[in-house]
C-alpha cells in the first residue's frame, strides 16, 4: 500500500528544488510529488530526471504534478492531476494500469466521479489556507473531511484519501479521526529545520493506528 505521508516539492529553481527534495529523503520521507510550476519543459525535465535518479537511490516513489506526458516520458511512478489538468481516464490510457495517478478533490461528487475514472488515490483539500497553491479551492476545515469521508463510507467507495493544504503536526491526528488514508505536506517539511524529527512525529501519528 502506499506511504501515508507524500512530500510535494518547493524551489524556484533546479536547485532549489533538488536540495528540497534530498533533504526530505534524508530526513525519512519516501514518497515525493515533484511540483515545479511555470518552468521551462527543458528545466522541469532537467528536475526529473535528476530527481528519478534522487528517488531511485533511496527507493522512493517519485510522481510528477500536472505534467502526464513528462511523467510518462521520464518513467516516474505515477502523476498527480488536479481538476483542471488531464483527465484522469485519459491519464489511465496512456499510463496503463501500473502507474500511480493520484486526482484533486474539494467535494465528494470530484471523488466519486475520480474514482469511476480509475483514479489510485485522492487528493483532498484544501483543509485549511495555505500560501503554497494560488486559487485554492473552499476550505474544508476538520468537518468537510468529516462529512466526506462520512458519505465515502455510506456509499461504499473505497480510495485512499490524503488531507491537503496547511496541514501542520497537530492536525494530523484529528484529521486521522475523519478517516483519511495520509497526508500531502509541502511547506512545514520545506521550512523546517529538523526535517528528520517531523517526520518522525508525522509518521508516529499517521501510524499509530496501524501499529496498535
Ligand atoms: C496530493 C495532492 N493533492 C492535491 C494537489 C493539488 O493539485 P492541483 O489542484 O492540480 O494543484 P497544483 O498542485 O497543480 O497547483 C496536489 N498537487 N497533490
Ligand atoms: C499543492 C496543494 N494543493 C492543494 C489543494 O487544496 O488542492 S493545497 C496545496 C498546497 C500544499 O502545501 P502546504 O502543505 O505547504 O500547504
Ligand atoms: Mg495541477
Amino acid at each position: 500500500m502506499y506511504n501515508k505521508l507524500q512530500y510535494i516539492s518547493q524551489g524556484n529553481t533546479i536547485e532549489e528544488q533538488l536540495y528540497n527534495i534530498h533533504q526530505a529523503l534524508d530526513a525519512g520521507c519516501n514518497w515525493v510529488q515533484m511540483r515545479f510550476k511555470d518552468q521551462s519543459f527543458k528545466d522541469t525535465f532537467t528536475l526529473a530526471e535528476g530527481v528519478k535518479s534522487l528517488c531511485e537511490e533511496y527507493l522512493a516513489n517519485f510522481i510528477v504534478n500536472d505534467d502526464l506526458h513528462l511523467a510518462e516520458q521520464i518513467a516516474a511512478d505515477g502523476v498527480h492531476l488536479g481538476l483542471t489538468d488531464t483527465k484522469i481516464d485519459e491519464a489511465r490510457a496512456i499510463l496503463g494500469t501500473t502507474k500511480i495517478i493520484g486526482g484533486t478533490a474539494n467535494t465528494f461528487e470530484d471523488i466519486e466521479n475520480h474514482v469511476k475514472n480509475g483514479c489510485d488515490y485522492i487528493g483532498l483539500g484544501p483543509f485549511r489556507f495555505t500560501a503554497t497553491k494560488e486559487k485554492l479551492s473552499p476550505i474544508l476545515g476538520l468537518s468537510g473531511y468529516f462529512d466526506i469521508l462520512q458519505k465515502m463510507k455510506k456509499n461504499k467507495i473505497e480510495i485512499p484519501v490524503y488531507a491537503i493544504g496547511g496541514i501542520t503536526l497537530r492536525d494530523v491526528s484529528p484529521l486521522m479521526e475523519t478517516g483519511i488514508y495520509g497526508i500531502a505536506i509541502s511547506g512545514i517539511i520545506t521550512e523546517s529545520t529538523e526535517k528528520e524529527i517531523l517526520i518522525q512525529q508525522l509518521n508516529e501519528k499517521l501510524y499509530a493506528k496501524a501499529i496498535v
